[in-house]
């Protein structure tokens, strides 16, 4: 069991997912962070009577609240509102994410960092970079958390099959694991450069007319359905803490050494250059240039040990025609994050 600590604890996200890790039977400290106090947060938890034991730090703590951490997980940033791109939010969620992993590489150089916030695209370069910055160059315990597209993608589908809906809690396993080989996400985390991928290409011919095509843009739009509904007040909280929660359990169980069998490969925003298969990936991908992308990894002991590339060798001609309208946009959304560093290094 290890500390787990969440940076940005009193958010709309920070608070479900907390819960969730309250409840993880993997998490023997839980260190809860934020800039606004989070002591309420925590107390509250702490009357659960699980294992994780909770403590809370102000914004003066994050010394404290990062001490022994294994994993870090970090949802501290500004949301979107109605009319807002998620690299909007870049200027003001670059300046916390990179404070913040000024301070991760100095406290728990070694700690797993999982990234929420948004711009997700760009927001994994800076903390990469950042860490460069300070003598680490270890792109396999950097991960962008992707998961809430993974998510979408099930749902979504399990929709349109006219299935029930995909749950892992309660009993319903069936449509958990059914839906894993079903469909896959790949890309980035926004709008066009999110790429759902059917395992099950036949699945494709099964929709009725239309229906692909608007379930593509669903998941890749599913963020702005949030936005437009909770009318100025935030996006995705609760699906992201699920989201979050699903991905970081993951980690935790790598962590654990227990089996990941029968949960898939599931994917992560990555430097594939610093990363095994990272430039098989870039190869089958087409482009040198592509350094960040979203593809399934293979985790050991909270790592990436590898990147699995096989689900880029079996894309249908329309989901290589999404990743090659993606790379673009990608490429400049990694720069945008990697400039932020080397340029606030020449000030
Ligand atoms: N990766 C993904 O799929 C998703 C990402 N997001 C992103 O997650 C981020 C957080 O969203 P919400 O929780 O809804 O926002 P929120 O505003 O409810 O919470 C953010 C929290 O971060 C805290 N914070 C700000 N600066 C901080 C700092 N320097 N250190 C520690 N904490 C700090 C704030 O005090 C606040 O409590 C946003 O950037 C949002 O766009 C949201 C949904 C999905
Ligand atoms: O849309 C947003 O700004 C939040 C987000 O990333 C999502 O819900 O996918």
């Amino acid at each position: 069991m290890v500390k787990v600590a969440v940076l940005g604890a009193s958010g709309g996200i920070g608070q479900p997912l907390s819960l969730l890790l309250k409840l993880s039977p993997y998490v023997s400290k839980l260190s809860l962070y934020d800039v606004r106090d989070p002591s309420g947060t925590s107390v509250d938890l702490s009357h659960i009577n699980t294992i994780a034991e909770c403590q809370s730090f102000d914004k003066d703590q994050l010394v404290q609240a990062l001490g022994g951490a294994r994993v870090v997980v970090i949802p501290a940033g500004v949301p979107r509102k109605p009319g807002m791109t998620r690299d909007d939010l870049f200027k003001v969620n670059a300046s916390i994410m990179r404070g913040l992993c000024e301070q991760i590489v100095q406290v728990c150089p070694l700690a797993t960092v999982l990234i929420i916030s948004n711009p997700v695209n760009s927001l994994v370069p800076v903390a990469i970079e950042t860490f460069k910055k300070h003598g680490i160059n270890d792109a396999s315990r950097i991960m962008g958390i992707t998961t809430l597209d993974l998510v979408r993608a099930e749902t979504f589908l399990g929709d349109y099959m006219n299935n029930s809906r995909v749950t892992t809690v309660g009993s319903n396993q069936f449509d958990k694991r059914r839906m894993h080989k079903v469909v896959s996400v790949i890309g980035g985390h926004s709008g066009h450069t999110i790429i759902p991928v059917m395992l099950l290409k036949p699945m494709v011919y099964m929709m009725k007319p239309g229906q692909y095509d608007s379930f593509i843009h669903r998941v890749q739009f599913g963020g702005d359905e949030v936005v437009k509904a909770k009318q100025g007040q935030g996006s995705a909280t609760y699906s992201m803490a699920y989201a979050g929660y699903r991905f970081v359990e993951y980690v935790l169980k790598s962590i654990q050494h227990e089996s990941l069998e029968g949960l898939g490969y599931i994917p992560a925003y990555v430097y594939l250059p610093g990363l095994r298969n990272g430039s098989q990936a870039q190869a089958k991908l087409g482009s040198k240039e592509l350094e960040y992308f979203s593809v399934p990894i293979q985790l050991v002991n909270g790592r990436i040990d590898a990147v699995d590339t096989t689900i880029l060798d079996k894309l249908s001609e329309q989901e290589k025609l999404m990743v090659e309208k993606a790379v673009p946009e990608l490429i400049a959304n990694a720069k945008k994050g990697q400039r932020f560093i080397h340029n606030a290094a020449k000030l």
